[in-house]
């Protein structure tokens, strides 16, 4: 994770659009580590490439970066006439910045409720702040006061030891690994090569597609932005979102309202309206989503801690066993191209470990990007590889837990793939240029409140990516059953992704003794403190290890297979 605070906040001195990921973190490492000296050798290369080069103009460091947004607020505090011509983020991040300061209030006291939570479905990365750098070459993050600010001027390794946890190994980045380059995985066939996920294009029929396009993009317009608290400031993601609860979920009144606390809490902790309930046209979609998962999920060796319920009378459909049932969902809208989320996990709080999450895209297509998080043994002997993989309209990414695809074994890659969000982050990141979208049907009609029915308005073309992660929220990862931390609010689950293990209860004896099987596993789980996220960045750092038996969870489809003996 801290490798991706450092890029983070080297791109943020130099603006991500002007230097790719590879040469930040090549940069990174020739300079141990130390944002301030790579952003200046990276800058001094800039100046030697040419009398010409505007790179070389901006004024780099980290007190330059801090001051940049001291000057942010001072130019907000004196009104928006005074702000560039072209600067919708400042005057976006007055109104955000008041918002925020009227919400960061009211979150103390939802948080009293004890059976209210905390939680979000993104890690708070400053990747995101990576994201929106590339929207606005000042970095998008403000303080939460009014003018007299809480920015200070803190020395570059004051800030280093904020961002390095103890014992952290990140900074002895081995320089002799030569870096894997980027591949594009543009067909389903290579996505599931090179990653546990799976690629479904053409998944709807095209007016189903076309009509729950319509209906999101107009959805979307009260849709809002992701907001939290970061080194002191309120950091804001460059997408706008929602989360939806499904009414035809067939579990007791008690689950449905259970899941709507967890909804309220969705983003960071902050308190938002009842959710929605998925649109007839969504609820369309879901069915058509969960037989495909379900179909694809029957091929897979299922992880221990998978959810193993399936056989309970709830989990049941007419045809027999659903594994997989997606009860909530979280929607996304990318405006145009520079529209983007960070690298980040989703988290497990209520999904468990190894999640089965189905992302249908709709709208323009966009690159999914995909990273490989190395496991702390494995460091000396191989670095992370990106995957890029474009998201045409109308096509579904599973990221399906799964071993690793048969074909790998074949191919005799190295790379032993696990599940999605316990080995890889992921994000959209914002690009260049983008194709529109002509949606092929005129839009659907609409029933008004008052009955009366109009068709939405017509759409000839349009930049906007609209994204629903489908997801399952597990009956033994209730918001009740989330352990509070010190400061009353309840904990965030994260993987810890840098360790893994054999699983002995699916790996035969030649598969222990190989090395490429190893370390295919992540066992260790663990709760952690997320009141900093919206309490003006103060939490209390708690931190205990998911003690799946004595919280009381499963059942676990390991239990399944262990009853079975089918290993
Ligand atoms: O838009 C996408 O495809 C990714 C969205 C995402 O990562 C999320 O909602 O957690
Ligand atoms: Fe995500």
């Amino acid at each position: 994770m801290d490798t991706d605070v450092l890029l983070a906040l080297l791109s943020s001195l130099l603006g991500s659009q002007q230097y790719d990921q590879a040469t930040l973190l090549d940069a990174l490492v020739e300079c141990d580590g130390d944002v301030d000296k790579a952003a200046r050798r990276l800058l001094k290369r800039n100046t030697n490439d040419g009398p010409h080069s505007r790179k070389r103009k901006r004024k780099v460091g980290l007190d330059a970066w801090l001051d940049s947004s001291k000057s942010k607020v001072s130019r907000r505090t004196s009104g928006p006439s005074s702000g560039r011509s072209d600067a919708p983020a400042v005057s976006f991040n007055e109104s955000a910045s008041e918002k925020v300061s009227s919400s960061s209030t009211k979150s103390v006291s939802p948080l009293k409720n004890e059976n209210q939570s905390a939680r979000s479905m993104h890690e708070t990365y400053p990747s995101n702040v990576q994201a929106q750098e590339a929207i606005d070459p000042v970095p998008s993050v403000f303080s939460s006061g009014t003018s007299s600010t809480k920015v200070r001027n803190i020395s570059n390794n004051e800030f280093m030891k904020l961002l390095r946890p103890p014992n952290s190994k990140d900074s002895n980045v081995n320089k002799r690994l030569p870096r894997a380059p980027p591949l594009t995985l543009g067909t389903p066939l290579l996505v599931a090569q090179h990653t546990p996920c799976t690629l479904h294009p053409s998944i709807l029929p095209p007016e189903l597609a076309c009509r729950l396009f319509y209906t999101m993009l107009h959805e979307s317009r009260t849709w809002q932005r992701n907001r939290w608290w970061l080194f002191e400031r309120v950091v804001e993601s460059p997408h706008r979102t929602s989360f939806y609860c499904r009414k035809s979920f067939s579990g007791g009144s008690d689950d449905r309202q259970d899941m709507q606390q967890a909804a309220q809490f969705w983003y960071n902790g902050r308190q938002t309206e009842p959710p929605s309930t998925f649109p007839l046209a969504m609820e369309e979609a879901c069915k058509i989503v969960e037989r495909v998962v379900n179909e694809e999920m029957r091929k897979r060796q299922r992880f221990p801690l998978e959810w193993g319920g399936e056989s309970c009378e709830d989990y049941k459909d007419l045809d027999g066993k659903v594994i997989w049932r997606a009860n909530v969902a979280a929607s996304n809208c990318y405006e145009g191209a520079k529209e983007s989320v960070g690298y980040h996990t989703d988290q497990l709080t209520n999904i468990g470990p190894y999640p089965t999450i189905a992302s249908l895209s709709l709208g323009t297509s966009r690159i999914f990007r995909l990273r490989e998080v190395i496991p702390v043994e494995d460091k000396e002997q191989r670095s992370a590889r990106t995957y890029n993989i474009p998201l045409q309209h109308n096509s579904v990414r599973a990221s399906i837990a799964s071993y690793y695809p048969e074909l790998l074994r074949n191919l005799e890659l190295v790379i032993m793939h696990a599940s999605t969000q316990e080995m890889f982050k992921h994000c959209i990141p914002p690009q260049n240029a983008i194709d529109l979208f002509h949606p092929p049907f005129p839009p659907p009609v609409t029933t008004s409140a008052d009955g009366s029915e109009e068709p939405l308005p017509a759409i000839e073309s349009s930049n906007a990516r609209i994204n629903i992660t489908f997801r399952f929220y597990r009956p033994d990862y209730r918001s009740e059953s989330t352990p509070k931390c010190k400061c009353g609010v309840p904990c965030i689950l994260r993987p810890d992704m840098k360790n893994r293990y054999v699983d002995p209860n699916t790996a035969n004896a030649h598969e222990r003794r190989d090395e490429g099987f190893k370390k295919n596993v992540v066992a260790k789980y663990w709760w952690t403190c997320y009141a900093g996220a919206q309490n003006d960045g103060k939490g209390c750092n708690m931190w205990k290890v998911m003690d799946a038996e004595a919280e009381g969870r499963g059942p676990f489809a390991g239990d399944n297979l262990l009853a079975s003996g089918s290993h």
